[in-house]
């Protein structure tokens, strides 16, 4: 495990490498024995005095069944796997998850109960005193009301830079190369004999917005293919390891210069529509944006 603090003074991040839901260890480390390693309380062997911590699941594990036994086995685990926000809301009110001391849940499953905003902070019961979110970026949770109420926010952040580096550079492998073109033809059994694969990737600019993991993660793969890199961040926090060396410029520079432009940017009030029109009539006329973060820091429209 290796625990780092977020730029953000609330937000208590914690780098497991795998598999995501491991967050679930910490908590139950602080619950036992804070100053034990996480590995210790994995075994089972550490039990606590009095009655089992209630914690409550919305969604459901996916891949980290092993660490998930190991939890079950531990507290007293409410599920929450289907309903809607007026479901989950009914549910705080009728008292059901009263002394749950923390909640887990991942963006994949906000539709059950929406953001977890200040309407439902103040729900909750006073006893949950941790939220852990399965991944990243934490946009969906009111990390200001969590402050206010003393609930820790923990995140998984670096595990999934692997995987959307790797999306996308099929992403831009296949705007460039126009995959979609002998894919939907073929399938509609219409083989195209001139298909033009249009343009390749080396030489290219590639503008990453951001310097986590996730952008660094991408350079290091579009390096291998000839691109170059151009990157552009809120300048607090030195850029993740493959950016290291690579072109640091402003914002309106790499929007101006950059032939793809791939967004790695927490989704904060200020990221907000980031990219938007005064932003689109600077960019190249054949420009690219790739968007792996949030929908919500670029303004969608056609041209
Ligand atoms: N599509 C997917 O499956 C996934 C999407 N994500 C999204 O990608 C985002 C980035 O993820 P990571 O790289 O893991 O996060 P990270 O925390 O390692 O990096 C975020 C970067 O955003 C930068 N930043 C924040 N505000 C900025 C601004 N106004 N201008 C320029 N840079 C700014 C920070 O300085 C930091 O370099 C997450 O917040 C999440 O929204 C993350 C993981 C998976
Ligand atoms: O969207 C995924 C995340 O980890 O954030």
């Amino acid at each position: 495990m290796s625990g780092m603090v977020s730029d953000r003074p609330e937000l208590c991040s914690v780098g497991f490498l795998q598999p995501w839901n491991r967050c679930w260890v910490d908590v139950i480390k602080q619950i036992f024995v804070p100053s034990l390693p996480s590995r210790l309380v994995c075994t089972g062997v550490l039990k606590r005095p009095g009655p089992r911590p209630k914690v409550l699941l919305v969604g459901r594990i996916e891949y980290a069944y092993e660490d998930w036994e190991k939890i079950q086995s531990a507290c007293d685990v409410f599920e929450y796997s289907s309903g809607s926000r007026e479901d989950f809301l009914r549910e705080i009110k009728a008292g059901r998850f009263d002394d749950c001391i923390a909640i887990c849940r991942s963006n994949q499953y906000t539709h059950l109960s929406g953001n977890l905003d200040a309407e439902v902070l103040n729900l909750l019961p006073k006893s949950i005193r941790y939220i852990c979110n399965i991944g990243s970026g934490v946009n969906s949770i009111c990390t200001e009301s969590c402050k206010r109420r003393g609930i820790t926010v923990s995140n998984t952040p670096s595990v999934a830079a692997d995987g959307v580096a790797e999306t996308v550079i099929f992403l831009i492998f296949g705007v460039l190369r126009r995959a979609n073109v002998p894919i939907s033809t073929a399938r509609a059994g219409e083989w195209q004999h001139e298909c033009p694969t249009r343009i390749g990737m080396r030489g290219k600019v590639l503008g990453l917005i951001g310097s986590g993991e996730t952008a660094s993660a991408v350079a290091e793969r579009a390096v291998a293919f000839g691109m170059k890199i151009k990157y552009c961040c809120r300048g607090d926090k030195p850029p993740s390891n493959f950016l290291k060396g690579q072109e640091k410029c402003c914002f309106e520079e790499l929007t101006q210069t950059s032939d793809i432009i791939s967004l790695h940017v927490l989704q904060t009030p200020e990221t907000e529509r980031m990219l938007s029109t005064r932003e689109f009539r600077m960019m190249k006329q054949d420009a690219i944006i790739i968007n792996t973060a949030r929908g919500g820091s670029l303004i969608t429209m056609l041209y």
